[in-house]
C-alpha cells in the first residue's frame, strides 16, 4: 500500500446556490481494492468525482490524489485515469485512432496504444467508426482512453451504466484486475445490485454525506443484500 496512490477526501463540501450537492464528506480510498462509490441519484456522487478531478471547484474541504489536488499533478494523465458520464466520440472516427488523439496528448507510443486496444479487449472493433459501437463497445473505449497513461489511480462514474450481464461480468473482471494490480480503483454506482459483484469496499452517500463506509462484507455479513442493508442504513426511504 502506498500512501502515493490513495484518494483523500477531507471535508468535503460543494453547494449550487440553495443545493447541498455534498456536505462534509470525508473519505480515504486505498489502492488494491475496488471501492463502490454508491448512493441514489442525486446523492452527489458525480458532484465529489468532479472535485476530485479538478472540474468543479469545492465550496470548502479538499479532495486529493496522492496528497495532491489534482490541478497540482505533475503528470495528471499518468496519474489518474477518469471516465465520466458525458465522453463524447466523434462517431466518423475508429476506437484506434480516437485512441491517437488521445496518446498524443500525453505523449503514448503506438505500442501503447495496441496494448490498451488487447487489455480491454478491442482489437475486432478498435478499426471500425465508433458510430456503429453498441454501449459496451463505447465503455470499453471509455476505460481504454483512461488507461492510456498507464495510471495507477482510477476514477470511474457509473462504468456499468447500459451494460448487459455479460457486461457487467466483464467489467467487474477488468476491475478486479486493475486491483490486483496494485491500483487504486474508484466506481459509483446508482444500482446497489450490480455493485454488489464489483466491489471490496463501500462508500455509501446519501443527500451529499456520507452514510457508511468500510468493506462490502460488513454491510451484507449477515447474508442481506447491498439493497437491503442501503435500506436499513436510511431508514427505508432512498
Ligand atoms: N451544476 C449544477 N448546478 C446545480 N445543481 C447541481 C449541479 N450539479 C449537480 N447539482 C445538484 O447536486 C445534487 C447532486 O447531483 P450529482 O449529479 O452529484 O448526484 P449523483 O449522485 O451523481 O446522481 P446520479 O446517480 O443521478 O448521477 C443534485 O441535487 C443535483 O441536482
Amino acid at each position: 500500500m502506498t500512501m502515493s496512490n490513495q484518494v483523500m477526501v477531507r471535508g468535503l463540501t460543494r453547494h449550487f446556490g440553495q443545493v447541498a450537492a455534498v456536505t462534509d464528506l470525508s473519505f480515504t480510498v486505498e489502492p488494491g481494492v475496488v471501492t463502490g462509490f454508491l448512493g441514489p441519484n442525486g446523492a452527489g456522487k458525480t458532484t465529489t468525482l468532479r472535485m476530485l478531478l479538478g472540474l468543479v471547484r469545492p465550496t470548502s474541504g479538499t479532495a486529493t490524489i496522492g496528497g495532491r489536488r489534482y490541478a497540482d499533478l505533475t503528470h495528471p494523465a499518468r496519474t489518474v485515469g477518469a471516465v465520466l458520464d458525458a465522453s463524447s466520440f466523434h462517431p466518423g472516427r475508429s476506437a484506434r485512432n480516437h485512441l491517437r488523439v488521445y496518446g498524443d496528448m500525453i505523449g503514448c507510443s503506438e505500442r501503447r496504444i495496441d496494448e490498451v486496444v488487447d487489455l480491454l479487449g478491442m482489437p475486432e472493433f478498435a478499426d471500425r467508426p465508433v458510430r456503429g459501437f453498441s454501449t459496451g463497445m463505447r465503455q470499453r473505449l471509455n476505460l481504454a482512453t483512461a488507461m492510456l497513461g498507464d495510471p495507477p489511480v482510477l476514477v470511474l462514474d457509473e462504468p456499468g451504466n447500459g451494460l448487459d450481464p455479460e457486461g457487467i461480468a466483464w467489467l467487474r473482471r477488468f476491475l478486479r484486475a486493475m486491483a490486483d494490480e496494485g491500483r487504486t480503483v474508484l466506481v459509483s454506482s446508482h444500482v446497489l445490485s450490480e455493485a454488489e459483484q464489483m466491489v471490496d469496499q463501500v462508500l455509501v452517500i446519501r443527500r451529499g454525506r456520507l452514510m457508511s463506509a468500510g468493506p462490502l462484507a460488513g454491510l451484507t455479513g449477515d447474508g442481506s443484500t447491498l439493497e437491503q442493508a442501503f435500506l436499513r442504513l436510511t431508514g427505508g426511504a432512498a
